[in-house]
């Protein structure tokens, strides 16, 4: 595997899986693969997660480490080209990233939605030149549209506990103060489409997803009605992506936070976020802090998901 940047890259995800247990339960077996390659892990946004669990995978690898928060440290990036640069940016990213590119084997991104132009951030602007000018295998710590490390991770933690061959799988919006990215939203039924579980997104009106991602997922305003039955509950925020709303926060209903309530219409199911999530907007205490929580084993299975991801690209070197 060369790149990795979305569910397409895996291949056969019942292996990927298969291969992500394995790792799993013998997560050092594999330090030969890494001696003397580096990594180096480019965060333009924050980040604790993937910050700490892909670290973590590369030196189970054996690989070495460099990391690097762009907008702390080095130089602002102009990153539009034909751009006069004689504004507040001293470097160009069409410089910055070859450079970069010397000093590692592979390169790690993670550049955020910018909401200032759909078409930049569903191009995904920022990471294809990092594909295309680092001379490197790039894998997305979650870019503008997608967050496959965490979407692999989610999928190992369904595997793991799912009670049902074909589990009833529901991706909740619920409400946020800030706009906050498309891109893990996008990625979940990116990766849950390609499963054969029973998939419903619920949401207010105004919120629906880029069709490219909602597939043939079931859509349904009524959260209550779609959490009925429900084996996993996966809640996340995101800004509006439709027109003239993109990037939007269009609202902060609280009524769409999850609660034991809401929780008990469903097959006891198992709650989840990718995290960090905002308590008592997102979920109330109760729920993330019940036995049916797996946020923790869900952030722990992001150090299966990327040393998976990175050693099949080891493995192509
Ligand atoms: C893993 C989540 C990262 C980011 N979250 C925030 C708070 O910016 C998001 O919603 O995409
Ligand atoms: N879930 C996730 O990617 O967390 P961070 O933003 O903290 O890395």
């Amino acid at each position: 595997m060369r790149h990795f940047t979305n569910v397409h890259d895996l291949g056969d995800l019942k292996a990927a899986v298969k291969e992500a247990l394995e790792v799993k339960s013998n997560r050092f077996a594999y330090k030969h693969l890494g001696q003397d390659k580096t990594l180096m892990m480019i965060f333009f946004n924050s980040s604790l997660r993937t910050r700490l669990s892909t670290q973590k995978a590369a030196m189970n690898l054996g690989m070495n480490v460099i990391v690097l928060d762009v907008n702390q440290g080095a130089w602002k990036l102009e990153t539009e080209r034909g751009v006069v640069m004689d504004g507040d940016k001293p470097e160009h990213l069409l410089e910055a990233i070859p450079v970069m590119g010397c000093y590692c084997d592979v390169i790690g991104v993670r550049s955020f939605a910018r909401f200032e132009s759909k078409s930049d951030d569903y191009e995904e602007k920022i990471l294809n030149q990092f594909i295309r000018y680092s001379g490197r295998p790039v894998f997305s710590m979650e870019a503008a549209t997608r967050h496959p490390l965490q979407s692999f991770a989610d999928l190992i933690t369904i595997e793991e506990h799912k009670k049902t061959e074909h589990p009833k799988v529901v991706l909740t919006w619920a409400p946020h103060p800030k706009a906050l990215p498309q891109a893990v939203p996008n990625s979940f039924a990116e990766w849950i489409n390609q499963t054969d579980y029973e998939f419903v997104i619920t949401h207010p009106e105004g919120y629906e997803l880029a069709p490219q991602f909602v597939g043939n997922a079931h859509v349904e305003y009524d959260q209550r009605r779609a959490f009925e039955g429900a084996d996993f509950i996966y809640a996340k925020n995101w800004a509006a992506y439709a027109d003239p709303h993109y990037g939007q926060v269009i609202s902060t209903d609280r009524a769409w936070t999850v609660d034991s309530e809401k929780m008990a219409l469903t097959n006891n199911a198992f709650f989840m976020h990718c995290l960090p999530v905002r308590r008592n907007m997102i979920v109330s205490d109760d729920v993330i802090e019940s036995p049916q929580s797996l946020v923790i084993p869900e952030a722990a299975n992001r150090e299966i998901s990327a040393q998976v991801v990175l050693k099949r690209i080891l493995e192509s070197l």
